[in-house]
């Protein structure tokens, strides 16, 4: 029954474990009972959750083959952080920080990163107040959080200390890159999704305030 959804992992990483695949269904079970209860995602996207969700997350982790040191932002029900937890199980010495300020959504997070082993820690809490307890990342990874502008600003401490963004974004991606550009001075990659022709994902490095460059 779940074979489609192994040859679709596999297209999309060059690696993927038996017990990946397992903890990956595990966590799709697990988000559909608690979706019943609290709202995760959007309803409508429920019946595409392997697509829409976990191949979506899934395909940053080749994005950065070698970084073992990831923070996801506005976590909600754990995409891309618990995905990308139970990928870094196979990556020595790997781990994220997952910062979720929904106390229902946070103690959400909290169960499947214990279900599944994964080496996540959840912040139940806003970002800006745990900013200086989180030390710079190699990687930020951010969904449906904020535009670009705001990620910036959200990301800031670890964005212009060496981290790089992974921030999976829509059609209106352009748009948004210019408008970041009147406050922000980037080096940007633009990566194409694997999930949706429309969709990319923006790979940023070398953040800095434009003011400070002029
Ligand atoms: C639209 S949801 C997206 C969740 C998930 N990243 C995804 O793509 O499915 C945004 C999440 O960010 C959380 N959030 C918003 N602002 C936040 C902040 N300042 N600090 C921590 N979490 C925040 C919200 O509670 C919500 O769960």
């Amino acid at each position: 029954m779940s074979n489609w959804r192994e040859k679709r992992l596999q297209e999309v990483l060059s690696n993927v474990s038996r017990e990946t695949v397992d903890n990956l269904l595990g966590f799709e079970e697990l988000f559909r009972k608690w979706s019943k209860a609290i709202n995760l995602a959007s309803p409508s996207t429920l019946d595409e959750l392997w697509e829409r969700h976990i191949v979506d997350s899934a395909q940053l982790f080749d994005m950065a083959p070698a970084a073992t040191r990831w923070l996801d932002l506005g976590s909600g029900g754990g995409f891309p952080g618990v995905v990308l937890a139970i990928l870094l199980k196979k990556r020595p010495g790997g781990r994220i920080d997952l910062v979720e300020s929904n106390g229902k959504k946070a103690a959400f997070l909290r169960t499947a990163i214990g279900q599944f082993s994964a080496p996540g820690t959840v912040h139940a809490a806003r970002i800006d107040a745990v900013s200086s307890k989180i030390p710079t990342p190699e990687v930020i990874t951010a969904r449906a959080l904020a535009s670009l502008s705001d990620l910036f600003v959200l990301a800031e401490p670890w964005l212009t200390t060496g981290a790089t963004a992974l921030f999976q974004k829509g059609r209106d991606y352009r748009r948004e890159i210019e408008e970041s550009r009147d406050a922000w001075v980037f080096d940007l990659v633009e990566r194409a999704s694997v999930v949706d022709k429309d969709s990319v994902v923006l790979q940023i490095s070398n953040l800095r305030h434009a003011d400070r460059n002029r």
